[in-house]
């Protein structure tokens, strides 16, 4: 991380090197979802990297846009009338400050609960009824990627049933969250070389990751070496994240893959990300079907409730996995 005595405008966040081409990741796997390969080439890149791109997913570009347009009408609106759909926790409009524990970005964004059983009741936040319809069919059709998904991840690791993985976000009380981030132009650091954190390096801590931006790339993610990678943006794709609790479940044979967001200082980016996480009372124990004779769970047993509350408790780049280690 480099430290500068920085614009007050930036005061606060931490600083990055800017990104340059070469740290475009060159070997990004991309998954075609429509295709008979998908769930081998889903279950590879879960293991090489915890992470992928997805084409050919099905969801329509208007529905992508709408909600894409309707979040930047939502984010150019007047300070006083966003902060009128705060605070963000438990959940609602938040700016800068990311969880409880003094993790700082340079970001808004909204954070919402994804109801599965009311959808329509889902996005309460949003004052716009406009916004609220293009959140709830924006995430009803990412949802059923995610499914689809999870359903080729237990294909591709030979496991049956098929809903082995995808139950645990289609079943009652399964606790979704869904998130719009903005990450404004930040123009204090423009040809200084360093660029502002907009969300500092993380696992997410479900099952599941699915993230759709703008055409403004600032994604990046840490390969196995510790590398850290830029994914370039596409608006068409989504991007998959594996989270902490599907790690767990393959017994360490998916890797929750650590990322973190440089901002733009001439682009704004926007993103959208819904997040797959089981019933607060899901035991996260390695499935039975992918333990070997005589394999042992490489974790301590937990159940989401427990590990969720123990992440909302740490700062953004601990470890979090690591305390739940046998
Ligand atoms: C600093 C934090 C923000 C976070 C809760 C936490 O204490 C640690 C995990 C963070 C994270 C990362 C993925 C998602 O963006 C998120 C909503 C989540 O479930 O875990 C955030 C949390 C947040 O922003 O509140
Ligand atoms: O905004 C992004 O592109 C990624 C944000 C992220 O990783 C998160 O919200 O957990
Ligand atoms: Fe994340």
């Amino acid at each position: 991380m480099v430290v500068l005595a920085g614009s007050p405008a930036v005061d606060h966040i931490p600083l990055l090197r800017s990104p340059d081409p070469g740290d475009n990741f060159s070997g990004m796997p991309v998954v075609d979802l429509s295709s008979p390969g998908a769930p081998r080439a889903i279950a590879d890149a879960c293991e090489r990297f915890g992470f992928f791109k997805l084409v050919n997913h099905g969801v329509p570009a208007d529905t992508m846009d709408r909600l894409e347009s309707e979040a930047v009408r939502f984010f150019s609106l007047p300070q006083a009338d966003k902060d009128r759909s705060g605070p963000a926790y438990p959940f609602g409009y938040g700016s800068k400050r990311i969880g409880l524990n003094g993790d700082m970005g340079w970001l808004e964004y909204l954070l919402l609960a994804v109801d599965a059983a009311s959808l329509s009741a889902a996005c309460a936040v949003p004052s716009c009824a406009l916004f609220r319809a293009a959140l709830n069919e924006y995430i009803a059709a990412v949802r059923k990627v995610a499914v689809r998904v999870m359903e080729a991840m237990a294909e591709g690791l030979g496991i049956a049933p098929v809903d082995a993985l995808s139950a645990m976000v289609t079943a009652e009380g399964s606790d979704q969250v869904f998130r719009v981030n903005h990450y404004p132009p930040c123009h204090a650091l423009q040809g200084l070389g360093c660029s502002a954190t907009g969300f500092g390096e993380h696992t997410d801590p479900q099952l599941i990751s699915v993230l759709r931006s703008n055409g403004t790339s600032g994604l990046q993610i840490a390969l196995q070496n510790g590398q850290w990678v830029s994914v370039p943006s596409d608006r068409d794709a989504f991007f998959v994240n594996v989270g902490d609790s599907l790690q767990v479940l393959t017994n360490g044979r998916f890797k929750s893959v650590k990322h973190r967001v440089v901002a733009n200082s001439l682009k704004s980016r926007v993103s959208m990300i819904y997040f797959g996480g089981p019933a607060m009372t899901q035991r996260i124990a390695p499935l039975p079907q992918l333990l070997g004779a005589g394999e042992q769970s490489l974790y301590k047993d937990f159940t989401w409730g427990e590990y969720k509350k123990a992440a909302y408790n740490s700062r953004l780049g601990d470890n979090r996995l690591a305390h739940f280690h046998r």
